[in-house]
Protein backbone atom coordinates (compact mmCIF):
# COMPACT_ATOMS: atom_id res chain seq x y z
CA UNK A 1 0.00 0.00 0.00
CA UNK A 2 1.17 3.40 -0.54
CA UNK A 3 1.85 5.91 2.08
CA UNK A 4 -0.67 8.79 2.68
CA UNK A 5 2.42 10.81 3.39
CA UNK A 6 6.25 10.27 3.28
CA UNK A 7 9.45 12.29 3.52
CA UNK A 8 12.66 11.46 1.13
CA UNK A 9 15.90 13.05 2.86
CA UNK A 10 14.20 16.09 4.42
CA UNK A 11 16.95 18.74 6.20
CA UNK A 12 16.10 21.65 8.14
CA UNK A 13 18.69 24.25 9.37
CA UNK A 14 17.40 27.39 11.00
CA UNK A 15 19.70 30.75 9.97
CA UNK A 16 19.92 33.27 13.11
CA UNK A 17 20.18 36.57 10.76
CA UNK A 18 20.43 38.18 13.92
CA UNK A 19 22.84 36.13 15.61
CA UNK A 20 25.44 36.54 12.36
CA UNK A 21 24.16 34.06 9.90
CA UNK A 22 24.77 31.21 12.47
CA UNK A 23 23.39 28.15 10.93
CA UNK A 24 21.68 25.24 13.57
CA UNK A 25 21.05 22.18 11.34
CA UNK A 26 18.14 20.44 12.97
CA UNK A 27 16.66 17.79 10.40
CA UNK A 28 18.97 15.61 8.54
CA UNK A 29 17.81 13.47 6.37
CA UNK A 30 14.61 12.37 7.00
CA UNK A 31 12.56 9.10 5.63
CA UNK A 32 9.36 8.78 7.58
CA UNK A 33 6.70 6.98 6.06
CA UNK A 34 3.10 6.79 7.62
CA UNK A 35 0.18 4.53 5.70
CA UNK A 36 -3.63 5.10 5.92
CA UNK A 37 -4.75 3.68 9.45
CA UNK A 38 -1.53 3.73 11.28
CA UNK A 39 -0.56 6.30 13.59
CA UNK A 40 3.22 6.75 14.39
CA UNK A 41 4.62 8.95 17.48
CA UNK A 42 7.99 11.16 16.93
CA UNK A 43 10.53 10.41 19.87
CA UNK A 44 13.56 11.68 20.54
CA UNK A 45 15.32 14.05 23.81
CA UNK A 46 14.05 17.66 24.01
CA UNK A 47 15.22 20.04 21.31
CA UNK A 48 15.82 17.14 18.60
CA UNK A 49 13.44 18.66 15.86
CA UNK A 50 10.25 16.74 16.73
CA UNK A 51 8.07 20.21 16.50
CA UNK A 52 10.46 21.32 13.42
CA UNK A 53 9.45 18.36 11.60
CA UNK A 54 6.17 19.00 12.68
CA UNK A 55 5.93 22.37 11.16
CA UNK A 56 7.94 21.02 8.13
CA UNK A 57 5.20 18.15 7.49
CA UNK A 58 2.59 21.12 7.59
CA UNK A 59 4.26 23.58 5.22
CA UNK A 60 4.54 25.77 8.01
CA UNK A 61 8.62 25.57 7.70
CA UNK A 62 10.00 25.82 4.37
CA UNK A 63 12.37 22.94 3.98
CA UNK A 64 16.68 23.06 3.13
CA UNK A 65 16.03 19.87 1.17
CA UNK A 66 14.36 16.65 0.35
CA UNK A 67 10.47 15.93 -0.42
CA UNK A 68 7.35 15.70 1.44
CA UNK A 69 5.38 13.53 -0.42
CA UNK A 70 1.83 13.73 0.45
CA UNK A 71 -1.12 11.70 -1.18
CA UNK A 72 -3.38 14.16 -2.94
CA UNK A 73 -6.73 13.51 -4.66
CA UNK A 74 -5.80 11.07 -7.66
CA UNK A 75 -1.93 11.52 -6.87
CA UNK A 76 0.99 12.77 -4.55
CA UNK A 77 2.04 16.25 -4.34
CA UNK A 78 5.74 17.42 -2.72
CA UNK A 79 4.91 19.82 0.02
CA UNK A 80 8.53 21.16 -0.40
CA UNK A 81 8.30 22.04 -3.94
CA UNK A 82 4.58 22.68 -4.37
CA UNK A 83 2.53 25.88 -5.58
CA UNK A 84 1.23 27.29 -2.18
CA UNK A 85 -2.17 27.29 -4.13
CA UNK A 86 -1.67 23.59 -4.15
CA UNK A 87 -0.37 23.36 -0.20
CA UNK A 88 -3.65 25.42 0.72
CA UNK A 89 -5.66 23.02 -1.44
CA UNK A 90 -3.69 19.73 0.50
CA UNK A 91 -4.12 21.25 3.70
CA UNK A 92 -8.22 21.86 3.55
CA UNK A 93 -8.75 18.44 1.86
CA UNK A 94 -5.59 16.48 2.86
CA UNK A 95 -3.69 17.39 5.65
CA UNK A 96 -4.80 18.16 9.32
CA UNK A 97 -2.75 19.82 11.78
CA UNK A 98 -3.48 20.16 15.65
CA UNK A 99 -1.27 22.61 17.18
CA UNK A 100 -0.64 22.65 20.95
CA UNK A 101 -1.98 26.44 20.97
CA UNK A 102 -5.44 27.63 19.10
CA UNK A 103 -4.91 30.78 16.73
CA UNK A 104 -7.85 32.26 18.27
CA UNK A 105 -9.86 35.02 15.35
CA UNK A 106 -11.08 37.50 17.15
CA UNK A 107 -14.87 37.53 17.59
CA UNK A 108 -15.75 34.54 16.10
CA UNK A 109 -17.34 32.38 17.57
CA UNK A 110 -16.26 28.42 18.67
CA UNK A 111 -18.76 26.39 16.84
CA UNK A 112 -17.96 28.71 13.84
CA UNK A 113 -14.42 28.04 13.84
CA UNK A 114 -14.87 24.58 14.61
CA UNK A 115 -17.33 24.35 11.34
CA UNK A 116 -14.98 26.53 9.02
CA UNK A 117 -12.84 23.69 7.78
CA UNK A 118 -15.67 21.70 7.13
CA UNK A 119 -17.49 24.50 5.45
CA UNK A 120 -14.43 25.22 3.16
CA UNK A 121 -14.67 20.90 2.55
CA UNK A 122 -18.33 21.74 0.63
CA UNK A 123 -20.16 20.33 3.90
CA UNK A 124 -23.50 22.11 4.31
CA UNK A 125 -23.81 24.87 7.00
CA UNK A 126 -25.93 23.24 8.93
CA UNK A 127 -24.43 19.93 9.15
CA UNK A 128 -20.98 21.15 9.98
CA UNK A 129 -22.41 23.19 12.96
CA UNK A 130 -24.19 20.15 14.26
CA UNK A 131 -21.05 17.76 13.94
CA UNK A 132 -19.11 20.58 15.31
CA UNK A 133 -21.26 20.74 18.20
CA UNK A 134 -20.84 16.94 18.61
CA UNK A 135 -17.89 16.85 18.59
CA UNK A 136 -17.44 19.81 20.89
CA UNK A 137 -19.90 17.83 23.49
CA UNK A 138 -17.92 15.20 23.55
CA UNK A 139 -14.92 16.75 24.67
CA UNK A 140 -16.96 17.90 27.40
CA UNK A 141 -16.94 22.11 26.45
CA UNK A 142 -19.91 23.23 28.09
CA UNK A 143 -22.86 24.05 26.11
CA UNK A 144 -22.47 27.92 26.97
CA UNK A 145 -19.00 28.26 25.73
CA UNK A 146 -20.07 26.95 22.10
CA UNK A 147 -20.93 30.78 21.09
CA UNK A 148 -17.86 32.57 22.67
CA UNK A 149 -14.99 33.55 21.20
CA UNK A 150 -12.37 31.10 22.78
CA UNK A 151 -10.01 34.43 23.44
CA UNK A 152 -10.89 34.07 27.46
CA UNK A 153 -11.26 30.21 27.69
CA UNK A 154 -8.63 28.00 29.69
CA UNK A 155 -5.86 26.24 28.12
CA UNK A 156 -7.84 22.94 27.99
CA UNK A 157 -11.11 24.56 26.99
CA UNK A 158 -8.91 26.02 23.91
CA UNK A 159 -7.19 22.61 23.38
CA UNK A 160 -10.13 21.20 22.78
CA UNK A 161 -11.82 23.51 20.47
CA UNK A 162 -8.87 22.82 18.79
CA UNK A 163 -8.83 19.64 18.67
CA UNK A 164 -12.88 19.57 17.61
CA UNK A 165 -11.67 22.03 14.47
CA UNK A 166 -9.11 19.14 13.75
CA UNK A 167 -10.77 15.77 14.17
CA UNK A 168 -14.29 17.00 12.61
CA UNK A 169 -13.15 17.04 9.06
CA UNK A 170 -12.10 13.76 8.97
CA UNK A 171 -8.44 14.50 6.79
CA UNK A 172 -6.76 11.69 5.29
CA UNK A 173 -3.71 12.80 7.30
CA UNK A 174 -3.77 14.20 10.73
CA UNK A 175 -0.34 16.03 12.75
CA UNK A 176 -0.82 16.34 16.41
CA UNK A 177 1.37 18.26 18.16
CA UNK A 178 0.68 17.28 22.03
CA UNK A 179 -2.55 16.64 21.55
CA UNK A 180 -3.37 16.41 25.42
CA UNK A 181 -0.60 18.67 27.38
CA UNK A 182 -3.90 20.73 28.79
CA UNK A 183 -6.22 18.01 29.31
CA UNK A 184 -7.64 16.15 32.69
CA UNK A 185 -7.82 12.33 32.52
CA UNK A 186 -11.48 12.25 31.10
CA UNK A 187 -10.48 14.45 28.37
CA UNK A 188 -7.23 12.59 27.82
CA UNK A 189 -9.59 9.17 27.27
CA UNK A 190 -11.70 11.23 24.67
CA UNK A 191 -8.79 12.25 22.84
CA UNK A 192 -7.34 8.40 22.80
CA UNK A 193 -10.56 7.47 21.65
CA UNK A 194 -10.87 10.06 18.94
CA UNK A 195 -7.32 9.28 17.83
CA UNK A 196 -7.90 5.50 17.33
CA UNK A 197 -11.52 5.87 15.53
CA UNK A 198 -9.57 7.82 13.26
CA UNK A 199 -7.09 5.44 12.83
CA UNK A 200 -9.85 2.61 12.38
CA UNK A 201 -11.56 5.07 9.63
CA UNK A 202 -8.16 5.15 7.59
CA UNK A 203 -6.43 8.64 8.70
CA UNK A 204 -2.84 8.16 9.09
CA UNK A 205 -1.49 9.91 11.80
CA UNK A 206 1.64 11.49 12.59
CA UNK A 207 2.16 12.77 16.75
CA UNK A 208 3.95 14.11 19.71
CA UNK A 209 3.02 12.56 22.50
CA UNK A 210 5.02 13.48 25.92
CA UNK A 211 2.20 11.06 28.23
CA UNK A 212 3.22 7.86 27.93
CA UNK A 213 -0.11 6.19 28.51
CA UNK A 214 -1.00 8.09 25.82
CA UNK A 215 1.44 7.00 23.47
CA UNK A 216 1.17 3.72 24.57
CA UNK A 217 -2.50 3.41 23.61
CA UNK A 218 -2.26 5.04 20.30
CA UNK A 219 1.34 4.34 18.34
CA UNK A 220 1.42 1.31 16.16
CA UNK A 221 5.36 2.51 16.56
CA UNK A 222 7.94 4.62 17.21
CA UNK A 223 9.85 6.74 14.60
CA UNK A 224 13.12 8.62 16.29
CA UNK A 225 13.98 11.89 15.73
CA UNK A 226 17.93 11.97 16.39
CA UNK A 227 19.59 15.24 17.27
CA UNK A 228 21.81 16.53 14.31
CA UNK A 229 25.16 15.42 14.06
CA UNK A 230 25.94 18.85 13.26
CA UNK A 231 24.28 20.48 15.54
CA UNK A 232 26.30 20.56 18.98
N1 LIG B 1 12.34 29.14 14.71
C1 LIG B 1 13.51 28.69 15.14
N2 LIG B 1 14.65 29.41 14.99
C2 LIG B 1 15.82 28.92 15.41
N3 LIG B 1 16.00 27.73 16.02
C3 LIG B 1 14.90 26.98 16.20
C4 LIG B 1 13.61 27.41 15.78
N4 LIG B 1 12.71 26.44 16.10
C5 LIG B 1 13.43 25.46 16.69
N5 LIG B 1 14.74 25.78 16.75
C6 LIG B 1 15.80 24.95 17.30
O1 LIG B 1 15.70 23.68 16.69
C7 LIG B 1 15.96 22.64 17.62
C8 LIG B 1 14.81 21.66 17.66
O2 LIG B 1 13.68 22.27 18.26
P1 LIG B 1 12.28 21.53 18.36
O3 LIG B 1 11.33 22.45 19.05
O4 LIG B 1 11.91 21.03 17.01
O5 LIG B 1 12.64 20.28 19.30
P2 LIG B 1 11.69 19.19 19.96
O6 LIG B 1 12.31 17.87 19.67
O7 LIG B 1 10.29 19.39 19.51
O8 LIG B 1 11.86 19.55 21.50
P3 LIG B 1 10.86 19.39 22.77
O9 LIG B 1 10.68 17.92 23.01
O10 LIG B 1 11.63 20.05 23.87
O11 LIG B 1 9.58 20.13 22.42
C9 LIG B 1 16.24 23.33 18.96
O12 LIG B 1 17.62 23.39 19.15
C10 LIG B 1 15.63 24.69 18.78
O13 LIG B 1 16.34 25.66 19.53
Amino acid sequence: MMPAIRTEGLSKAFTLHLQGGTRIPVLGGVDLAVHPGECVALWGPSGAGKSTLMRCLYGNYGAGAGRIMLRHGAGEIDLVSADPRDVIAARRETLGYVSQFLRVIPRVATRDIVAEPMIARGVPREEALARGTALLHRLNLPERLHGLPPATFSGGEQQRVNLARGFAPGYPVLLLDEPTASLDAANRAVVMALINEAKAAGTAIIGIFHDAEVREAVADRLFEVLPHQDAA
